[in-house]
């Protein structure tokens, strides 16, 4: 049975593994920073990357010139929450391809860190789980507008819209392409707004797609995060696209625009509140909730 001792252990133990010159960075996933008694010492902390979900630890924390990133406050699963925090670390230029990873992290609300695992990034290798490497965007996207709008999805997932559980597709870059490859559903809601305004990077225009979430039909969004139209109905049907059984005709949509262009494709299932991020026709990331909240 676990007690304190072994939780304190366990931790000990794992910030010991941080100081071997094969660790590049040990991501502390938990709102509970470990107290400063546990750190201080350690001559290899500069390694230590938080993700935390709220700002005001994250800003507590930079003012102790520790390193933080932040992830959404959702219960996802342990590794689930592993993946989110190496994309927002990985977008905030602290990763790179080749980097050992060590991922600390707990259940709930991880007071007590119980898993550690460790992930190499850019691995190829398919024994591994945690396929966040394969994201590998092409230059020119912007790693934070993806990565905001991977936030923003996941809060579509966990929250829908006014109670209801709503799904969505988001369509990042190639946009003059995927504009040809689509139509539209409805009016564009971003229609006559001017481009310096309805920027994904702005949280206001974020919480815009959330609500349009609730309206049939795709967002369309430019690599530097201009949303170019929501309600698009997107007309590729390529035979090139690699689904796992069970998801219908949103997925097998976004998995054919990716295919059939350069864009990236994020969807939300309405079903079961998972979040897909599809490249080239197949899934790159998935994000599944513990707990739906609608
Ligand atoms: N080509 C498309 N472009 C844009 N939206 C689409 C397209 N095809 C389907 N959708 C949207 O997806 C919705 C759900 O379709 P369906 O249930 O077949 O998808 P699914 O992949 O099972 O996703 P979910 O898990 O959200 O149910 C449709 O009502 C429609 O709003």
């Amino acid at each position: 049975m676990a007690d304190g001792k072994l939780d304190r252990d366990f931790l000990r133990s794992a910030l010991a593994l941080m100081s071997r010159t094969d660790v590049d960075r040990l991501l502390f996933v938990s709102d509970h920073p470990p107290s400063p008694t546990e750190i201080r010492g350690r001559p290899t902390k500069r390694k230590l990357v938080y993700a935390v979900s709220s700002e005001g630890i994250a800003n507590q924390l930079k003012a102790k010139k520790a390193t933080a990133v932040l992830i959404p406050p959702y219960d996802y699963t342990r590794i689930e929450k592993i993946k989110v925090a190496v994309v927002a670390a990985q977008s905030a230029g602290l990763l790179k391809d080749g980097d050992t990873v060590l991922a600390l992290c707990g259940p709930g609300d991880d007071r007590v860190m119980d898993t550690l695992v460790k992930l190499v990034i850019g691995s190829e290798d398919p024994e591994e789980k945690i396929r966040v490497d394969t994201l590998g965007l092409p230059p020119e996207f912007s790693s934070q507008v993806v990565e905001s709008l991977i936030h923003t999805a996941m809060e579509i997932g966990a929250e829908g819209y006014e109670g209801h559980a709503v799904g969505t597709i988001v369509v990042i870059g190639d946009s003059t392409a995927v504009m040809e490859k689509s139509r539209q559903l409805i009016l564009n809601p971003f229609q006559g707004i001017s481009e310096a305004e309805r920027n994904a990077l702005d949280p206001p225009i974020r919480e815009a797609i959330k609500t349009f979430s609730a309206l049939d039909g795709a967002f369309i969004i430019r690599e530097d995060g201009v949303v170019m139209a929501a309600g698009r109905y997107l007309l590729s049907m390529s035979r090139d696209v690699k689904l796992p059984m069970g998801l219908g005709a949103r997925h097998s949509a976004a998995a054919s625009i990716t295919a059939e262009s350069n864009a990236v494709a994020i969807t939300v299932s309405q079903t079961t509140g998972t979040v897909r991020v599809f490249r080239e026709g197949e899934i790159a990331l998935e994000l599944r909730q513990k707990l739906r909240r609608v």
